[in-house]
């Protein structure tokens, strides 16, 4: 067949096809608006239906794989897309939804004669590929057709064309899907077991949050009779990050899923307890000034976080359950006494599975029942005895310890006990804090470990859970986020080289992984990094010389673009350089987003402050901030962290800036830029970027 006449057939299906999705849709009629259940339900429905179609209607499908199932099976055309549609009328697909078994075989199939497989729900089928097609469909029009693979001419094999042309495409201020070019390597992350801690440590713009929010879809689409989206959960790292990614999952077609922060998951888990110290504070502290390598090691947030720390909360919890038994006998009456060994048994034998506080209760409640029986089987009928017994029982059952989360996590560090095991400063610090009914992040891992342990989870447990920047998270946060599961479900990803907040994450892996058993963890890597051309990568890889932690360096994908400048300005021109710099890129035109990358949230103030000064418009991305506008904005590398720009400007990569214990700091900020990277410096270059030329 000619390119023309594939074209043109192709032309043709897609008009068939959109013209019965239209079709489909002016079916569906009108909402429902009246009272009946059984009409609201099935309006759900349709409502749910028209979503569907209406994705399939933007764009019906990316992609085609002609498949020949083995044996004897014919060969047929499979159309696929974000949202799998039946012809009008029939139960013909029309499309095929990209998270269907034999969807994966448009992203695992790379070439060659050999037969492709996919696992089927009755099993593995194979047969062979004829044909791979790519497709870039806009505003209902066919603008791009590529076979990548056709069977038996495998020299015109054009396999990333489709996927460097989407690299190379500007970014707008939000995060969005990938499914019509999903590589094989992530392809395998999105379709992974859904019974799994699966963890990915995935160089920098190698597509981690992508795939984690994809694997969700694919797991609701998977396993809908077993997950629900409002079951499972998403842990950025901030707000801003979170309105970043909003807009993934709905053009996945999924919604419901909670995207929240931890901090702002656990102060209303611990229903509003605590107030959460501003964590600018904590973010001025070790981000405004430069910290040595011994007080990052004995930074509080650390100590907090080890198992060390959780022993010695465990211990704590179950000295206060020791203590709920009481140890003297009850006797409501004379010559009626109901003594601590019946009360130890009841609480050892009868409530095994309870929560602390639910087994506290019960017991009370039992001491009550037992004591009521007694004064019916003796025949008490005197109100005032009656009257004086209850007073007795009051009286015992006050005496049995009653503890919220924040009071058993102060106790930790009081008295002589704390002075012990505590580290002095520790102590006295959050002390004080929780004194004022304050807790800072690093508590709050603590606090939502007792209070489950006590209290127990008023809420479904999760389906899955969703742990992005995973590098900045204690073993102490995930074994408090594990007591929301019954069994392991979850995304953990993070690369290790971008761990900026080392008072307070992980060094290695197996920190975490080390929690589960090794049928319940998994481990993926990715080291392509899609973001960045080729120059970029390379530039940044060098900034971290040798990788810590056993990670490999990040691996461009083949696409090339401007070379990286480092460029010495004057301090008495340095605001003008960046100023001149802005206009350029500007007025050029060729970039959608750009960044002015700045060291400390001062140094940001003072740029952005010049810049709108002299009227550039830019925003000043600050710490709390709920939303990313995009356009050009002007932000502190540590907030920059998760965010791409089509271009970015450190503006001062100099010695004095960078030191060498910032080496990841400034490979974040390097690594946010798609297309162009520049960097100024002021003084002496810092020594990260190697000897100044
Ligand atoms: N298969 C793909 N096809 C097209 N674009 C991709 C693909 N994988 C990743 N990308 C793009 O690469 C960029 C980086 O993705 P993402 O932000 O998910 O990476 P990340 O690993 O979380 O990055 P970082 O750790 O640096 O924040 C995004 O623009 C994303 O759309």
């Amino acid at each position: 067949m000619t390119v023309q006449s594939a074209y043109q057939e192709e032309k043709d299906r897609l008009a068939a096809s959109i013209q019965d999705i239209e079709s489909q849709l002016r079916a569906i009629g009108p909402r429902y608006t009246g009272d009946d259940f059984t009409e609201q339900m099935l309006d759900l429905q349709r409502e749910e239906r028209r979503q569907r179609l209406e994705i399939a209607h933007r764009e019906p499908y990316f992609g085609r794989i002609d498949f020949e199932e083995l044996p004897n099976g014919n060969q047929m055309p499979l159309y696929i897309g974000k949202a799998g549609v039946a012809k009008q009328g029939s139960n013909e697909l029309l499309v095929i939804d990209w998270r269907a078994p034999a969807a994966s075989l448009f992203y695992s199939f790379t070439g060659g004669e050999a037969p492709g497989t996919f696992d089927s729900p009755d099993g593995e089928v194979s047969g062979y590929i004829h044909l791979k097609r790519n497709f870039m469909i806009r505003q209902g029009e066919l603008v791009r057709l590529v076979d990548s693979y056709v069977r038996g001419q495998e020299e015109e094999a054009v396999t990333d064309e489709f996927l460097l042309y989407r690299l190379g495409e500007n970014k707008d201020n939000k995060l969005r899907d990938i499914v019509s070019t999903i590589q094989g390597e992530q392809d395998r992350i999105i379709r992974a077991d859904r019974a799994k801690a699966l963890f990915i440590q995935g160089v920098a713009g190698s597509g981690k949050t992508t795939v984690a929010l994809h694997r969700l879809a694919f797991l609701l689409y998977q396993y809908a009779d077993r997950m629900r989206a409002e079951r499972m959960i998403i842990f950025a790292p901030n707000r801003m990050f979170l309105d970043y990614i909003s807009g993934v999952l709905p053009e996945l077609g999924v919604g419901d899923i909670q995207q929240t922060t931890f901090s702002d998951w656990a102060v209303e888990l611990l229903e509003h307890s605590v107030r959460l110290s501003d964590p600018s504070e904590t973010m001025a502290y070790w981000f405004e000034e430069r910290r040595t390598a011994e007080e990052i090691e004995a930074a509080s947030g650390r100590w907090k976080g080890t198992m060390a720390f959780k022993a010695m909360v465990d211990e704590r919890i179950a000295a206060f359950e020791q203590s709920i038994v009481p140890t003297v006998p009850f006797s409501p009456l004379d010559r009626l006494e109901l003594s601590p060994e019946q009360m130890r048994e009841w609480y050892d034998t009868d409530y095994g599975e309870e929560t602390v506080m639910k087994k506290r209760d019960r017991l009370a409640n039992r001491i009550r029942r037992w004591f009521e029986s007694e004064l019916k089987m003796r025949g008490v009928a005197d109100k005032k005895i009656r009257a004086k017994a209850l007073t007795k029982f009051n009286a015992f059952v006050k005496k049995i310890p009653s503890f919220t989360a924040v009071q058993l996590y102060a106790s930790l560090f009081q008295g002589k006990q704390a002075a012990a095991a505590v580290p002095k400063a520790i102590a006295a610090e959050t002390s004080a804090r929780l004194k004022q009914g304050i807790a800072a992040a690093e508590d709050l891992a603590p606090l939502v470990y007792i209070h489950l342990q006590l209290y127990g989870l008023d809420k479904p447990a999760f389906d899955h859970i969703v742990i992005d920047e995973a590098q900045d998270y204690s073993p102490f946060q995930l074994e408090a986020l594990g007591l929301c599961q019954r069994t392991p479900s979850m995304t953990v990803l993070g690369d290790l080289q971008q761990g900026i907040h080392a008072y307070t994450g992980i060094q290695r892996w197996s920190e975490l992984m080390d929690l589960f058993t090794e049928e319940q963890a998994a481990f993926h890597e990715l080291n392509r990094s899609y973001r960045s051309t080729m120059e970029i990568i390379e530039f940044a890889n060098l900034i971290l010389g040798e990788m810590s932690g056993g990670v490999k360096p990040a691996v461009p994908v083949f696409r090339s673009g401007d070379p990286v400048e480092t460029v010495r300005t004057e301090e008495s021109d340095w605001l003008a350089s960046i100023d001149r710099t802005v206009r350029e890129w500007k007025t050029k035109g060729a970039y959608e987003t750009i960044s002015v990358i700045g060291r400390t949230a001062l140094e940001c103030e003072q740029i952005h402050g010049y810049l709108v000064g002299r009227g550039i418009e830019a925003s000043l991305v600050q710490s709390r901030q709920p939303s990313y506008g995009g356009g050009l904005t002007v932000v502190p590398v540590y907030l920059s962290k998760g965010l791409e720009f089509d271009a970015v400007l450190i503006a001062d990569a100099g010695e004095s800036a960078y030191g060498p214990l910032d080496a990841k700091l400034l490979y974040v900020g390097c690594t946010r830029a798609l297309h162009m990277l520049k960097l100024y410096y002021r003084g002496e270059r810092t020594s990260l970027l190697g000897e100044d030329a």
